[in-house]
């Protein structure tokens, strides 16, 4: 049997280049060490492996609840998302609220959302300033921002939309320190700290959320929000979500929907407009697939090179660079025999970069994807197995009718001496700078101008 390979270093001193500078580190890593290798984390008395083989990654992603727990694995996330959060929980706990949970985000219901999805760019695209640097990831978080508060309560406007946008936006910066993904720094050690602020930033907010869900209980309001449908949600028993299960779900929703999908469309903007071509030939087949100039939802769904777009930008620069899962039993991964107890992780950004996956990995070539299929451990932003993010075909969705929207009615370029490099923010890895961009000109007339140079 193999031993398994990995630097022979205190916990502190390999978690600061990953907490501080994760890809350089886990490249270094991959470099040493192919397909598997340990590392030290405070939080766990034995040592994690992480996997960047894909059949490593089906083997965990195949794991069954009892085999292994991802909410252990996330428990650091805890204090902000509570005990009762989908991404904590595990076992039968987990698969059941899951369930109830998968309905509103299912493909189906997409088409529900794509005109408000559309709406909500154009509207922050009238606010963006013309021929001049600003930063578009901030603008792309309000627009994700407003879809989710949308989709979870189904208001979008009113006193409490407005503040309860402000506090989340809030405990998200607060949050971007990687430090806080280091438990023993999760303590709040008096007024003025960034930890205290948090605290009292999450307390305003649960006023809001346990407000609201005490208002919809009582009045008997409901919509086609995932608000409404937990409400009425009950379990085997007959019984239904408690409020504090229901706020940490609420709140799951809105840390894990928002961000992520804002992060990816950041990405998305930097690597397309580094192409003139390829932003002629997605504007061309917006206009191909009759999606122009009205911007028909259900005719940008179609568009086959914007998906592939999509997905080449979260192969390239997965927002996750990593999932992980505790073992419960010992068993064999990769041809490793593991311990119960052993925190096994995926690497998802070493398995997207595998040359012998994706030829030329750090080429970002959305064809790739028209060419070929790959297999979910071999593209995996989204994680996997019965752990796979739920909001994946929901974020697919909202990234295709905000970048459609975008290249419709704009004509971005980017800055001279703008270069970006990835920096973490919380737990996703984000262009630095805040992705700053040029808008040139905002309007619908450049569809036609596109078609004819291109
Ligand atoms: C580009 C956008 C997104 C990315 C890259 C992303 C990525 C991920 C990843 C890597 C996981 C962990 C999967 C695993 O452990 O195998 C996850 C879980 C999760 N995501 Fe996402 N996500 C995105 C958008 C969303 C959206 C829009 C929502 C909700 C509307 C959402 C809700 C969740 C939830 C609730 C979980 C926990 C699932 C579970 O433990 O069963 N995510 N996501």
């Amino acid at each position: 049997m193999p031993r398994l390979p990995g630097l022979p270093l205190p916990s502190a001193l390999t978690l600061l280049p990953f907490l501080y500078r994760p890809l350089p580190f886990l490249e270094a890593m991959a470099k040493r060490y192919p397909d598997a290798f340990t590392m030290r984390f405070p939080a766990n008395p034995k040592p994690a492996v992480v996997f960047h083989h894909p059949d490593a990654a089906k083997e965990i992603f195949a794991l069954g609840p009892d085999d292994a727990h991802a909410g252990q694995v996330n428990a650091v996330l805890g204090p902000i998302l509570g005990k009762a959060s989908l991404l904590l929980l595990d076992g039968k706990e987990h698969l059941r609220q899951r369930k109830l949970l998968m309905p509103p985000l299912h493909g189906e219901r997409m088409a529900s959302y794509g005109a408000r999805m559309i709406a909500l760019t154009e509207a922050s695209i009238a606010g963006w300033p013309a021929r001049e640097r600003f930063p578009v990831h901030e603008r792309l978080q309000a627009i994700t921002l407003d879809v989710i508060l949308r989709v979870v309560f189904g208001i979008g406007e009113g006193e409490l939309f407005h503040r309860l946008r402000e506090r989340l936006v809030e405990i998200l910066e607060l949050t971007t320190n990687p430090i806080f993904l280091v438990p023993m720094f999760q303590r709040d050690l008096g007024p003025l700290t960034r930890w205290n602020s948090l605290v009292r930033a999450l307390h305003k907010a649960d006023e809001m959320l346990y407000g609201e869900i005490r208002r919809r209980r009582t009045s008997g309001e409901r919509g086609d929000d995932i608000l409404s449908l937990l409400l009425d949600a009950r379990d085997e028993a007959g019984e239904p979500m408690s409020d504090g299960e229901l706020r940490d779900e609420l709140m799951t929703l809105l840390a894990a929907g928002h961000e992520t999908t804002a992060t990816a469309l950041s990405w998305g903007l930097r690597w397309i407009l580094s192409s003139k071509s390829l932003v002629a030939r997605l504007v061309r087949e917006l206009e191909t697939e009759g999606a122009l100039p009205d911007l028909a939802p259900e005719r940008i769904a179609r568009c086959a090179l914007l998906d592939a777009t999509a997905r080449e930008t979260l192969r390239l620069q997965p927002v996750v660079v990593m999932v992980g899962r505790l073992l419960q039993r010992p068993m064999r991964i990769g041809g490793y025999d593991l311990e119960a107890g052993t925190p096994a992780l995926v690497s998802i950004y070493l398995i997207h970069r595998r040359p012998d996956l994706y030829p030329d990995p750090t080429r970002f070539d959305p064809d790739r994807f028209l060419r070929q299929r790959f297999a979910p451990h071999e593209w995996l932003p989204f994680g996997g197995g019965i752990r796979r993010c739920i909001g994946m075909a929901f974020a697919l969705y909202e990234m295709k009718m905000i970048l459609a929207t975008i290249l419709a009615r704009t004509e971005l370029r980017l800055p001279l001496f703008g270069k970006v490099h990835e920096v973490r923010r919380g737990v996703t890895i984000a262009p630095s700078r805040g992705m700053p961009l040029v808008m040139e000109r905002r309007d619908s007339s450049r569809i036609h101008d596109q078609k004819d140079s291109a």
